[in-house]
């Protein structure tokens, strides 16, 4: 059963990296490796792919370091033990967002100069992609909340490629659920450490993961059709713009 499941993420994973082409040969891809559950299952998942692929690409493990204390030798010995080599990157930002700037909503400028730090870490390295461990529960949260806060209908894309770095962003996680990237890392008993955030638990993507939640109870294949939604979306079907 165990084998079965693993088998089915896999093919799952590898389905969304041949449909969006994610990857060619001679990538060299950074993996964002934060620590938590999801980067972990990411990087596992994409040397099983790199071990099967026709084409060829490196892995690298990237840990930013916000600047709280995390057990980061549980990151190198992960990325020892999965063959891949681990680059940790020293920053302030923890600092800048909480003591400097003092942010009331401290998230989205923690994960963009997360995600700064880390594209400018990957161009350091000579790699062309960042791979993150975003899912498909992450697609519809940000959806969600895009549609709440902002009134848009805007979420993550599979890939991205970002100008100003010259990196492409790569989310190979992005078609499966939440928890089933949660079952694979508890099967593989990948290694997660306590994020040590003071926001952590009490955000806005906190409260609208909540409402998915209830929504799911009461509608089970609201992932899948919200999945199928996005990847079959004609602007036919949404108002023109005005005049
Ligand atoms: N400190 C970091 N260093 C490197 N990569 C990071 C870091 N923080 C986040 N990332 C990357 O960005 C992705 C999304 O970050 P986010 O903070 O939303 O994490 P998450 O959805 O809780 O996932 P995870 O379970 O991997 O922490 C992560 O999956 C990871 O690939």
């Amino acid at each position: 059963m165990a084998k079965e499941f693993r088998r089915w993420v896999l093919a799952g994973v590898k389905k969304t990296i041949v449909d969006y082409g994610m990857l060619a040969s001679g990538d060299r891809v950074a993996v964002g490796l934060s620590g938590g559950k999801d980067s972990a299952v990411l990087l596992h998942v994409l040397n099983q792919v790199r071990r099967v692929a026709p084409v060829k690409f490196e892995l690298h493990g990237v840990f930013i370091d916000a600047g709280w204390p995390v057990e980061v030798n549980v990151l190198r010995e992960f990325c020892r033990r999965e063959d891949v080599p681990f680059y940790y990157k020293p920053t302030d930002i923890a600092a800048i967002v909480f003591d400097i700037r003092q942010e009331k909503n401290p998230c989205s400028l923690c994960a963009n100069l997360r995600r700064g730090a880390l594209h400018s870490t990957a161009g350091e390295l000579g790699c062309n992609k960042v791979a993150l461990g975003h899912h498909l529960d992450d697609v519809l949260e940000t959806f969600l909340l895009n549609l709440f806060f902002t009134g848009r209908f805007q979420t993550f894309t599979p890939v991205t490629f970002l100008d100003r770095s010259g990196v492409t962003v790569i989310r190979p996680l992005a078609c499966l659920p939440q928890e089933h990237v949660h079952e694979l890392a508890r099967l593989e008993r990948l290694p997660v450490l306590e994020n040590p955030c003071p926001a952590s638990g009490r955000t806005r993507r906190q409260e609208v993961r909540q409402v998915v939640t209830e929504l799911s109870a009461r509608y089970p294949d609201l992932r899948e059709r919200f999945l199928h939604a996005l990847q079959t979306a004609g602007l036919r079907n949404l108002w023109p713009a005005r005049h």
